[in-house]
């Protein structure tokens, strides 16, 4: 599972702004400006030679994504197999990001006023389907922040066992894919999820069972209330949990 070939020019995410201009997306903190990319990847400079506290078989530790990635258990989120027998199914990671490429025919960023840019459906996205991959760099265990910016990481258990106690975390502050632009709501119609496509494991996003977004609608995750202490939420909702006591 070699990192796969970089576009040679990285190419930025634009947006609409309220006011209708098309705009170069920015970090929210640091202003810095995230490049597309469609693979998880890691810098082996970053891991430790010696195995993380947890890891099931010392002997067999190896700071590469094969390694920490592969696993042969979890749903597979390309074709739904469920029975948690990989080879039930022989998905292909690849065609999986490929149609992950394709995001712009269903979906556009936009500015939404106090929250940065979101992410808006074009046209109806039906329950339980799968929106696309959260991918970046992939950080060891305990650097959930050391590189990136607060916002942009999800966690992901790590080694071949779903019931890892093991995690790393993917960062999306320099790049990553157009998921990474999706919003909090208190009434979200969308997940993230952890599983697998073929044999890698894969975090992405996916709409809950009986919900479905409408063309021009925003698309939205719960962050959890882990992410919402001592922040406020801004996201309108009627039952909203974290509202902002001065709005
Ligand atoms: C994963 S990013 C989402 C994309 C972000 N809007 C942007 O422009 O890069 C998460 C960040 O968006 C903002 N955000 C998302 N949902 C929010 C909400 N419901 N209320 C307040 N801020 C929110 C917060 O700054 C948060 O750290």
């Amino acid at each position: 599972m070699a990192r796969p070939k970089a576009p040679s020019k990285p190419k930025p995410f634009r947006f609409t702004s309220v006011s209708g201009k098309r705009r170069i997306a920015k970090n929210i903190r640091s202003k810095t400006t995230p490049n597309q990319c469609s693979f998880v990847f890691l810098n082996p400079s970053k891991w430790s030679t010696k195995p993380p506290k947890g890891w099931s078989s010392p002997e067999t530790w190896k700071p590469c994504l094969d390694t920490l990635l592969t696993t042969t258990q979890g749903v597979c989120l390309a074709c739904g197999d469920e029975t948690e027998e990989p080879d039930n199914c022989e998905c292909s990671l690849e065609a999986f990001r490929a149609k992950d490429a394709q995001w712009k025919k269903l979906f556009e960023l936009k500015e939404v006023e106090g929250m940065g840019v979101g992410v808006f459906a074009k046209q109806r996205i039906g329950p339980r389907t799968v929106v696309g991959e959260y991918t970046g760099v992939l950080n060891p265990p305990g650097h959930l922040y050391d590189y990136g910016e607060v916002g942009y990481h999800v966690e992901v258990p790590l080694g071949p066992s779903i019931f890892s106690e093991v995690f790393g975390t993917v960062d999306a502050t320099y790049e990553g894919s157009f998921v990474r632009f999706v919003n909090h709501s208190c009434n979200a119609k969308a997940n993230l999820v952890t599983g697998r496509v073929g044999r890698t494991r894969v975090s992405a996003i996916m709409m809950k069972g009986n919900r479905a977004v409408k063309a021009g609608e925003e698309l939205t995750v719960n962050y959890g209330p882990v992410y919402f202490q001592g922040k406020y939420c801004y996201c309108g909702y009627r039952r909203c949990k974290y509202p902002d006591p001065n709005t």
